[in-house]
């Protein structure tokens, strides 16, 4: 899979250590950022990364921050973003099934490495329910109904 990642310097450790795994596993992987732990602010990261996935030239997008709850706020502001806080197995998979999501976002602070790595599969190996279609298009829909 074509998978975009960010994170700020909160999410900087883990986000270097999946570019790792997910490299290892075949995945194709593009790493916006950030490149150390000097203080940078989320929703720059969330902002490449949806963009990325929005224009729909990627599989999904990955971002990690302190709890992931900064960047899910952010990145669901990007059109045509479904951006799930994702935080075990079941929440990680229900997020590709149920509502689609095309960005999970993680928090360093808040799971090891091993959950994270184990919440990516997960969400990388789940499908989308198309009982759930109807619901997802009123996810749009409110995109729309909204338009500035
Ligand atoms: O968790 C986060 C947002 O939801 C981000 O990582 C924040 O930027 C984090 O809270 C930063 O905290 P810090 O004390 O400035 O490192």
């Amino acid at each position: 899979m074509k998978i975009v990642i960010g994170a700020d310097h909160a999410g900087f450790d883990l986000k270097s250590e999946l570019v790792e795994y997910l490299t290892k596993k075949g995945h194709e992987v593009v790493d916006y950022g950030t490149d150390s732990v000097d203080r940078v602010d989320y929703p720059d990261y969330a902002r490449i990364v949806s963009m990325n996935v929005a224009s729909k030239t990627v599989d999904c997008g990955i971002l990690v921050c302190g709890t992931g709850i900064g960047m899910s706020i952010a990145a669901n502001k990007v059109r045509g973003i479904r951006a799930a806080l994702v935080y075990n197995e079941l929440t990680a998979r229900l997020a590709k099934e149920h509502n689609h999501a095309n960005v999970i976002a993680l928090g360093a602070r808040t799971q090891s490495l091993g959950e994270a790595k184990l919440i990516v599969d997960t969400y990388l190996n789940a499908h989308h329910e198309s009982r759930h279609e109807t619901r997802v298009s009123k996810i749009a829909k409110l995109e729309e109904e909204n338009k500035r």
